[in-house]
């Protein structure tokens, strides 16, 4: 339920969460020449968030990651799964996007994706870090995403929620983190109500005031599926996209070679709000029995 109870788990994770080790992740993914869902970059930064998670997990047999092969291009989606303890037909989703690109993306263009979205990335990343440092363990399964291949379509998280729609994936939750680095307006997270569910919005909100009291929120509309949350919502499940600015006033570097860690002001304190909030929403839920 959308009831926020469960602050003696919450509140723990939070605190231990750092913009240093959001800032790392960034700086790890932004440095293959590209992550372009054609590329050898694009393989090979699935491969390494793979592992990368997988070794986090380490010691955790509740966690499993495996990689969602996709056809058409090599790019694989990575798929990090806690499994439920007395719950665990019910899902959480949390995810972000893999790929980066510069539009007409080859081998060798260079497309650092620090924004868009390493930010999404690196701050699920420090949710599974500090869940795991915390010894947390959900009663509802929740799973964290790397989609492939969400700048040219959505292509990734569709075949994605299509196969969990036809599976009859229970997913009782799903929240976009695309782009939460760059603050380019006066509010700290902006909700945006398109092609999102407007009760789990307002979930949204209250973790924002019951957990960061001091962030401001503001709304807005892309008026066009602008990340891969849409592709939930297309198979009728709840979904919530927080960003990190207003419509007009988004990061203008993205797509470009210049959409580096340095151009979002050299540290990831606005993702940190971002992290907070994925890591506020997945235990409140998570934490739920049947
Ligand atoms: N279209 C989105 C970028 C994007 C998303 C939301 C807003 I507001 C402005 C821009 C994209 O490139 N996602 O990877
Ligand atoms: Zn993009
Ligand atoms: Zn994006």
């Amino acid at each position: 339920s959308y009831v926020i109870d469960n602050q003696a788990l919450v509140t723990p994770v939070l605190s231990q969460m750092q913009a240093s080790n959001i800032a790392t992740t960034i700086t790890e993914l932004s440095s293959f020449t590209n992550r372009f869902y054609t590329t050898t970059g694009g393989s090979d930064a699935s491969n390494w968030l793979k592992q990368k998670w997988a070794g986090m997990a380490t010691g955790r047999a509740d966690i499993a990651v495996t990689q969602f092969a996709h056809t058409g291009y090599n790019q694989k989606s990575v798929i990090l799964t806690i499994t439920g303890t007395d719950n665990p037909s019910e899902v959480i989703v949390l995810g972000g996007h893999l790929d980066s690109t510069i539009g007409n993306t080859g081998e060798t263009s260079r497309a650092p994706g620090a924004d868009d979205d390493a930010s999404g990335i690196a701050s699920m990343t420090e949710v599974l870090r500090s869940m795991i440092a915390n010894g947390y363990k959900p009663r509802r399964t929740i799973k964290m995403i790397g989609y492939a291949a969400e700048e040219v379509g959505l292509r990734g998280s569709q075949a994605i929620a299509q196969n969990f729609k036809a599976n009859n994936v229970n997913v009782v939750g799903v929240m976009q983190l695309d782009m939460t680095n760059y603050k380019g307006s006066a509010n700290d997270i902006y909700i945006y109500t398109d092609y999102t569910d407007s009760a789990q919005n307002t979930f949204v909100g209250n973790l924002i005031t019951t957990y960061q009291p001091t962030l401001t929120i503001g709304y807005d509309k892309c008026g066009y599926g602008c990340s891969d949350h849409a592709s939930w919502t297309a198979q009728g499940y709840y979904a919530s996209m927080p960003f990190e600015a207003s419509f007009t006033q988004d990061n203008p570097y993205i797509h470009t070679v210049n959409d580096t860690f340095a151009n979002s002001g050299g540290q990831a304190n606005h993702s940190l709000k971002f992290a907070r909030l994925a890591a506020s929403f997945a235990i409140e839920l998570g934490s739920d029995g049947a």
